[in-house]
């Protein structure tokens, strides 16, 4: 699949469904594949149960990028970044979009849909998505996350 076919996986909490379903309708108008895993409505409900499959989808390829929306991001960014393979960030502005990506080769951006505005979240994440990683130096830093305990463990053995 080319890998600008490969959808943006998409997740929230009953805090963050109308921003996560802003953000469908303007990622799909600017043609971008999603995949949505709820929630879908304004329930109460847990984040996890939605960061969860979306820190699936990003660690098996299914998804190239995850965006999670909850009340602040926090939530959401710390059940994701449970996973080994993610690098969940809770983005405030365009400039931590950029670095986080470039930098830290972010791979599922979290907002928090109580605290920025919408304009905000939606050029935060077009540039998320619009950055490359620089690799480089980078490379060995990002190495360096693993707890050297975890380095070498498979994914299903941590
Ligand atoms: O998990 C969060 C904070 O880390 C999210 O902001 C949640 O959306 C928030 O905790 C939900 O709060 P609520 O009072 O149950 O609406």
């Amino acid at each position: 699949m080319n890998p600008a076919e490969t959808p943006i996986a998409l997740g929230a909490d009953h805090a963050g469904v109308a921003l996560k379903d802003s953000l469908r309708a303007a990622l799909e108008a600017a043609g971008h594949p999603v995949v949505d895993f709820g929630t879908h409505a304004g329930d109460s409900c847990d984040y996890a149960d939605f960061a969860h499959p979306v820190a699936e989808a990003v660690t098996t390829g299914q998804a190239r990028f995850g965006v999670l929306v909850c009340g602040s991001g926090i939530g959401m960014a710390i059940t994701a970044n449970r996973h080994p393979a993610v690098r969940a960030v809770v983005v405030h502005n365009t400039t931590e979009a950029r670095l986080t990506r470039a930098h830290n080769d972010a791979n599922i951006a979290c907002f928090g849909a109580r605290t920025i505005g919408a304009e905000v979240v939606l050029d935060a994440l077009s540039t998320f998505l619009a950055t490359p990683y620089e690799g480089g130096r980078h490379d060995r830093r990002i190495a360096k996350m693993t707890p050297p305990a975890l380095a070498g463990a498979r994914p299903q053995e941590v």
